[in-house]
């Protein structure tokens, strides 16, 4: 039973807590001198005070004058703007945009202090560049931009030695891992260990959005070979130059490496990212009631989309119970489209009560064109979006995206294909003529290369009254007269901070549907009236720390709620759930880290 006593000491211990962040709290190392300088996690560079220089054995190993963060800050932001500058001209983006990433990742590589501050104050500018877009690119080029390593490489060779290797990890506590076997890295296919680009770009957005600890993130690659040919010819290629695993082998080297993690961290949340449909969906299945794990592209995604969806029905000035009349098309049925419409089916059900009509309006096509119960093997996870080819006249297994436009008349156009330019014009005409009083279009695939149409394309041939999002980022579009077309960026990057945040902070055991679903709908109601009238459906990333403080909090009290939290740190259960909503977020807030330098206490 709650006590007041426990109340008493429960808001004694939180004040605390809140005086300890405020004042810089020392970080106890091991190291001393040289190491220190060569260990990101506590260089200061140039900005170690002379006490501490004499105390760590740092005296002679530094230029004399000491720099404060403040002018270590306007120097990077200096050197990278007049990079920005001087590259403004040339034709070669590509170029420029690894130049850009090249010099975060210098910074990142020596100081992450200083890196996750001008991260975090600049998160519009630089996340297109350690996020996608530009990962894409560094993914793909991996081999030649390789300095340093970075988080953990298990590979098909090093089964029976998992559980020793995961100790060779420096860190005490691990509380993230994000965990890829590169097998579908954005929409650019096998990478295969080239691909470990997408949990550190992960990860970085989760210590800039969510504050969780750099030292206590973990990315990891699981090394299970490559189908891509190409890069087993390579002589480069940093991993195995053999085919992928596949079935019980497979299965069982995930296994190994999960056993190894839940050993020594029991309580880490393993996030699977960018893995091929197939194990996607299997490992899901596999481990969502064993731990505390989600898939970034089946639940996350789906979460942003389904905030964008009502949007989009609040924009066109209906109500939000409207939301199952809306007729969707969703192009690519993936791990990411196929979670998209469980979701939205799961919130039409909500709304409806009725499971059979509330599917009734998605349509679905894959890469062979529109899904009906005619296809012959179908995808167990594509059955219930199967469509009746008689339930609108003309429509037929295998029709085009273009016959299905016509035909269906979508309100919405939701493209998670990974295949640039699906919705052409004419495609992008005929949705035009749906009828619909304010279409939508999500090109959600990624990178921009693979957007299936651009912002320009989508205002020019879909009309101006369109509600545009797209997965990697557009500029705004020019309409004329003052007009602007918005952009918004559909992105996981929204939810996935603020789920994970939100599971660590109430030490869930699992993460339950109902807990996705807070958190999508926190997103969801996060946009004023006015904004969603503007086109505006997401917020602007900016603000990505208080979307998840938000965020992270609707996935603590649903966990609460569903009884599968078991706490963090000292505060239990029991303090969860007696916070309100805003002490709630405000606990969220509270334990966010915040890029500071800390004083250094060497241990005796
Ligand atoms: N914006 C976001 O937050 C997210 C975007 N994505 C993007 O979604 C894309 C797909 O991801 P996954 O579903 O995991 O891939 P996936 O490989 O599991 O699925 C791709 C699907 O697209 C279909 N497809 C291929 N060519 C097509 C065509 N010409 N027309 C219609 N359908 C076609 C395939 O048949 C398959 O069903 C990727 O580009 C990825 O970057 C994925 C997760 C999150
Ligand atoms: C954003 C993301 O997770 C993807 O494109 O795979
Ligand atoms: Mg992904």
């Amino acid at each position: 039973m709650w006590s007041l006593t426990k109340f008493v000491a429960s808001r004694l211990s939180r004040s605390r807590r809140f005086f300890s962040s405020v004042i810089p709290r020392p970080c106890i190392i091991q190291k001393r001198g040289a190491d220190i300088l060569h260990d990101p996690w506590i260089n200061k560079d140039t900005g170690f005070p002379l006490t501490e220089r004499n105390r760590l054995g740092l005296r002679g190993l530094l230029p004399p004058r000491v720099i404060s963060f403040e002018q270590q800050y306007a120097r990077f932001m200096e050197s990278y703007r007049s990079l920005e500058k001087n590259t403004v001209s040339e034709s070669d983006t590509s170029h420029v945009a690894l130049a850009k990433w090249r010099i975060l990742n210098r910074l990142h590589d020596r100081n992450e202090t200083l890196y996750f501050r001008v991260l975090i104050d600049n998160i519009k500018d630089f996340a297109p560049i350690i996020y996608t877009q530009t990962v894409g690119l560094v993914c793909q080029n991996y081999s030649g931009l390789f300095r340093r390593p970075r988080g953990m490489y298990f590979s098909a060779k090093d089964k029976g030695e998992m559980m020793s290797m995961i100790y060779n990890w420096p860190a005490q506590m691990v509380d993230m891992i994000v965990l890829t076997d590169g097998s579908r890295i954005l929409g650019l296919g096998d990478l295969g260990v080239h691909g470990i680009g997408i949990p550190i770009g992960k990860l970085d957005m989760y210590v800039a959005g969510a504050g969780l600890n750099p030292q206590r993130i973990l990315p990891v690659m699981l090394d299970v070979g490559t189908n891509n040919l190409k890069l087993i010819e390579d002589p480069l290629y940093l991993g195995l130059r053999q085919p992928r695993l596949e079935g019980e082998e497979y299965l069982s080297t995930i296994d190994e490496f999960i056993e190894a993690v839940l050993t020594r961290w029991p309580k880490a949340i393993v996030k699977f990212e960018d893995f091929q449909m197939k194990w996607a969906f299997e490992t899901l299945k596999r481990y969502r009631e064993r731990f505390c794990m989600f898939n970034d592209d089946i639940q996350g995604t789906a979460g942003v989309a389904l905030a964008g969806l009502l949007g989009t029905v609040r924009a066109q000035g209906r109500s939000l119970d409207d939301f199952p009349n809306q007729k969707i098309v969703v192009v690519g049925a993936g791990s990411a489209g196929l979670g998209v419409l469980s979701m939205a089916v799961q919130a039409g059900v909500r709304m409806t009560g009725n499971a059979e009509t509330a599917a009734q309006k998605f349509f679905l096509l894959d890469k062979d064109g529109l899904i009906t119960k005619e296809r012959k093997n179908l995808d167990p996870a594509a059955v219930p979006f199967a469509k009746d080819p008689g339930l609108i006249a003309g429509l037929r297994d295998g029709g085009s995206l273009l016959e299905v436009v016509k035909k269906v008349k979508p309100d919405v156009l939701l493209g998670l294909s990974g295949v640039g330019g699906v919705f052409n014009e004419e495609v992008l005409k005929a949705l035009r003529e749906s009828g619909s009083n304010r279409p939508a279009i999500f090109a959600m695939s990624n990178p921009t290369m693979n957007a299936e149409c651009t912002a320009v394309e989508a205002f020019k041939h879909a009309g101006e009254n369109i509600v545009f999002a797209s997965g990697s980022p557009f500029e705004n579009v020019q309409l004329g007269n003052g007009k602007v077309g918005y952009v918004n960026q559909a992105n996981n990057m929204y939810l996935f901070p603020g789920i994970g945040l939100g599971a660590l902070l109430s030490g869930a055991c699992i993460i339950t549907n109902d807990m996705l679903q807070a958190a999508a709908e926190c997103l969801a109601s996060y946009m004023t009236d006015q904004d969603i009238e503007k086109g505006i459906l997401y917020p602007s990333i900016n603000s990505i720390r208080d979307i998840t403080a938000k965020v992270g909090a609707s996935v603590v009290r649903a966990a609460v709620a569903e009884e599968v939290a078991e706490g963090y740190g000292k505060v239990d259960p029991e303090e969860l759930a007696y916070m309100s909503k805003e002490e709630t977020v405000e606990y969220v807030r509270r334990n966010m880290w915040y890029p500071n330098y800390s004083p250094l206490v060497q241990k005796k």
